[in-house]
């Protein structure tokens, strides 16, 4: 894994969008594989990246007409049309403003009729184009990815999870801080649904975090703070800002930001030579 660290949420959202770009741009269709596939979260962390992203794609540096994207998750209990759904936000703040086609966006169904049936077709659907490439992800303060409360299994697929008592609270601020109308349940890709994914990048951003982060970069790979099974990832990127490293030890914060300034040198010092399997262009791998 590897700890990327920038001084503000907004450098945050620029330096990942810029890296979701070059992603797209340098995707190479193959049989069996024939888009760019996109995991992609809700929550305010993303903001900042959806505003980039939106930015470069009007500046005609990126195009999502050949991207597949696969949400994180959907509450189960509101109607898809309500202010705070997730299918809501993604039109709202991205998918509206980019030319990515509505067809190709795959969002939970929380109003499906059978649930069990909608969380089994979602895992389907990601293995019949190919996986996902690129799977970005936001953090809960209690260390959860997607919906995956602590004491989820982390071989866990796509299903239906009731909400920690933490999440509900601080999920209240969308919901007019009114505790009892805030979903109790959810949609949610699983921990494995994420593993899969040929690369994770995730925003952790601001001093609610900070815990967060530090149990999932310092601490064991754990169920009670999901995120942590990322340290067994092969190619996972966690991006944070200066406000989220406030709980890591001041030797950790020296040794990610010391290896990302050899990394650069190296890069410019062998450029393209450097490539990695991947092709992707950096050099040490996760
Ligand atoms: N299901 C979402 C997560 O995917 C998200 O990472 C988390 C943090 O949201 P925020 O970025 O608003 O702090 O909120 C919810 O729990």
């Amino acid at each position: 894994m590897r700890l990327t660290i920038r001084d503000t949420k907004e450098q945050v959202g620029s330096y990942i969008a810029d890296y979701i770009v070059k992603r797209i741009n340098d995707f190479v269709p193959r049989e069996g594989h024939p888009n760019f596939v996109l995991g992609l979260p809700t929550g305010s962390s993303p903001l900042p990246v959806y505003k980039r992203l939106v930015e470069a794609h009007k500046a005609g540096k990126v195009s999502f007409k050949d991207v597949v994207s696969f949400n994180m998750d959907e509450y189960v209990g509101i109607a898809r049309d309500h202010p705070e759904s997730y299918h809501t936000f993604m039109f709202k703040n991205f998918f509206s403003l980019i030319d990515i086609n509505p067809k190709n966006t795959n969002i939970l169904d929380g109003e499906a009729e059978d649930l069990y049936a909608e969380c089994h077709n979602y895992e389907a659907k990601i293995k019949a184009v190919g996986g996902i490439d690129l799977f970005l992800g936001g953090i809960g303060a209690d260390g959860h990815i997607a919906f995956n409360e602590p004491g989820s299994s982390l071989q866990s697929r796509t299903r239906i999870k009731t909400l920690a008592y933490e999440t509900i609270i601080d999920n209240a601020r969308f919901f007019n801080n009114d505790l009892a109308s805030v979903p109790r349940m959810a949609l949610t890709v699983g921990v494995a649904t994420v593993m899969d994914a040929k690369e994770v990048v995730l925003i952790v951003t601001g001093q609610n975090k900070a815990l967060a982060l530090s149990q999932m970069i310092e601490g064991s790979v754990n169920h009670m703070v999901t995120a942590s099974a990322l340290q067994t990832h092969k190619w996972a990127l966690v991006v944070c800002d200066e406000d989220a490293t406030s709980e890591l030890r001041v030797k950790t914060v020296k040794y990610f930001k010391s290896i990302e300034k050899v990394q650069d040198e190296v890069e410019a010092k062998y450029g393209a030579m450097g490539k990695d399997k991947l092709g992707q262009g950096r050099i040490t791998a996760a």
